[in-house]
């Protein structure tokens, strides 16, 4: 069951997070896909308009260019008759005509005709190629006219009909909404079409496209309201999977903290019911194979789940604070076991503390209640911090206080996380652990056998004691072994025990049957360079 409170809870934030991501995720997807949709539709339709023109034109071009020879001849009947072929093989051609380098048209389609055309204005020109829009002398109506010049200006020129233009290019429109424009040179307008611009607000949408072959362009323009309508569009095509999303994931989230939940009520009811163990792991001088302690690793024998490993259950005793009572109570075990017992000057037990116990003074206060004038007493204590131990003026006070009852700093899982050489300095611990995940490629792969060799190296410079944990096999040990590494732990010489058996294996140890000695004459297995 949830909390009623959740909502107003950082669990709640989260809930809520889970069901927002989705829906802004799709949301944001639909609005980019309305856009890019809109921006394909524009694009579309200002580059057939420009093909439209291209070939239109084009088609004029090429047929006065068939004519060329034409100019600077006598208007006769038979270049009357070869211009007025241009007006049947182009159907946009009206008339077409010859004039000489004065600007005087001299002979057209329609027969000898004088006028002069040399002052006709708002001309665009493209080497011997000129283009204008204005009243045809012969026609009067509102035309193209398309001139080819040679070098001393004179030239052939044919008469479009603007109107024909448009009956014979693709129907200019954009979902009735837009504007479509064709214009020649900058602003001369050969064809428009839709809505007048200054009606779609303030900033619509607009695309441009120029020819390459003639000098017109094509402008398509849309209200910026079209792009709702596409977003809305998309949303009623991919909201309902936005919103299944939302619910699965927030439906998640809500799991992974009911689960929180109830594992956080779980810690505090073991806590109260005794349900936590402690396993014993036995650390190895391994120059003379003496067990010379152990570290102390909880464990939670639940009722229903069985024995639950650690790393399922010590993160959220971090993060709710509960680690705090987790650990005073291991310390107390711990120190119950031993009482009493005959244990070697030399003796150790390890003790992993969370980063959260050195942000004050509780732990150095725990461990003086509890081991103070005991059997095993604080200078007996290896305190393990991981590589998350904050380094602060907080974190500082706490370890100079617990150094001051005489137990050893080690710094646990060295390697794993971001930290390096400056870290380690900053540190000042007696003991560093090489990681097992480092161990276990001995052996195995020579680029990270050369980082457990320069952790080594790292902790001698640092006047650090070495431990090496997760040691499995025969080849592992003889390596770190050659290497003059002092002490081990790993399954090749026990797994975690509980108290008995660890006295047992304690007393026992070293046995002349140990199977890591014995392994020594292993034939198989090489120690690697
Ligand atoms: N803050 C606290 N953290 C604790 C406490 N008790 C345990 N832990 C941390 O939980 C993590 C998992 O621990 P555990 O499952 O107990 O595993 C330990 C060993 O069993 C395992 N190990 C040791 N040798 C080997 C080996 O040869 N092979 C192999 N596969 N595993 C091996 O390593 C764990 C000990 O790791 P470390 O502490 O880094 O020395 C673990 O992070 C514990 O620290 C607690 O009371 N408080």
């Amino acid at each position: 069951m949830l909390k009623p409170s959740l909502m107003r809870s950082p669990e709640g934030l989260i809930v809520l997070l889970a069901a927002l991501l989705p829906l802004v995720v799709i949301a944001g997807l639909c609005w980019r896909t309305a856009n890019l949709e809109l921006e394909r539709q524009l694009d579309a339709a200002a580059d057939t308009a420009v093909a439209d023109a291209d070939r239109l034109i084009g088609d004029i071009v090429t047929g006065l260019h068939e004519r060329e020879g034409l100019v600077g001849t006598d208007c006769t009947p038979a270049t009357i008759e070869q211009l007025d072929h241009l007006t049947y093989e182009s159907p946009l051609v009206r008339s077409a005509g010859l004039f000489d380098g004065k600007g005087q048209l001299y002979c057209t389609s329609r027969g000898a005709f004088r006028a002069d055309i040399s002052t006709a204005a708002g001309s665009t020109r493209r080497g011997g190629l000129v283009m204008r829009v204005g009243r045809a002398i012969v026609t009067n109506r509102t035309s193209l006219i398309v001139q080819l010049r040679r070098d001393d200006e004179a030239g052939i020129g044919a008469v479009a009909d603007l109107a024909l233009f448009d009956q014979l290019a693709t129907p200019l429109s954009f979902e009735g909404a837009g504007a479509v424009s064709v214009v020649l040179g900058e602003a001369t307008p050969l064809r428009t079409a839709g809505r007048p611009i200054e009606s779609m607000a303030k900033h619509p949408f607009c695309v441009s496209r120029r020819s390459h072959k003639f000098d017109v362009a094509a402008t398509v323009t849309v209200p910026r309201a079209m792009v709702w309508s596409l977003f809305r569009r998309e949303l009623a095509l991919f909201g309902a999977a936005g919103v299944m999303l939302s619910a699965m994931l927030a439906w998640l989230a809500l799991r992974g903290i009911a689960n929180r939940q109830s594992l956080t009520r779980g810690l505090r009811a073991a806590l109260r019911r005794r349900q936590f163990e402690v396993h014993y792991h036995p650390v190895i001088d391994i120059q003379n194979d003496r067990c010379v302690g152990a570290e102390a690793l909880i464990r939670w024998r639940h009722p229903d789940r069985g024995l639950i490993r650690p790393d399922l259950f010590i993160p959220v005793a971090e993060e709710t604070g509960l680690i705090i009572p987790i650990t005073r109570w291991l310390m107390n075990r711990v120190r119950d076991d031993f009482e009493g017992v005959d244990l070697p000057r030399d003796f150790h037990i390890a003790i992993n503390l969370a980063p959260v116990q050195f942000k004050d003074r509780t732990i150095v206060d725990d461990i003086r209640a509890i081991f103070s004038g005991r059997n095993l007493s604080p200078a007996m204590l290896v305190l393990e911090a991981t590589e998350r131990f904050p380094i602060d003026d907080a974190g500082r006070k706490v370890i100079d206080a617990l150094r001051t009852m005489g137990p050893g700093i080690a710094l646990d899982d060295f390697g794993t996380g971001h930290s390096g050489l400056a870290y380690l300095q900053k540190f000042h611990g007696d003991y560093l652990k090489i990681d097992k995940t480092f161990v276990q490629t001995i052996g195995t792969d020579a680029v990270t056998r050369t980082v457990v060799d320069s952790i080594i190296n790292l902790a001698r410079e640092l006047d650090m004691e070495i431990i090496a944990e997760g040691v499995e096999t025969v080849t592992q040990l003889k390596y770190l072994r050659q290497r003059g590494v002092p002490y081990a732990q790993g399954f090749l010489f026990a797994q975690p025990l509980p108290f008995a058996e660890f006295e047992n294996f304690r007393r026992t140890h070293p046995s002349p049957c140990a199977h890591h000695l014995k392994a020594e004459e292993a034939p198989r297995e090489e120690v690697p360079a």
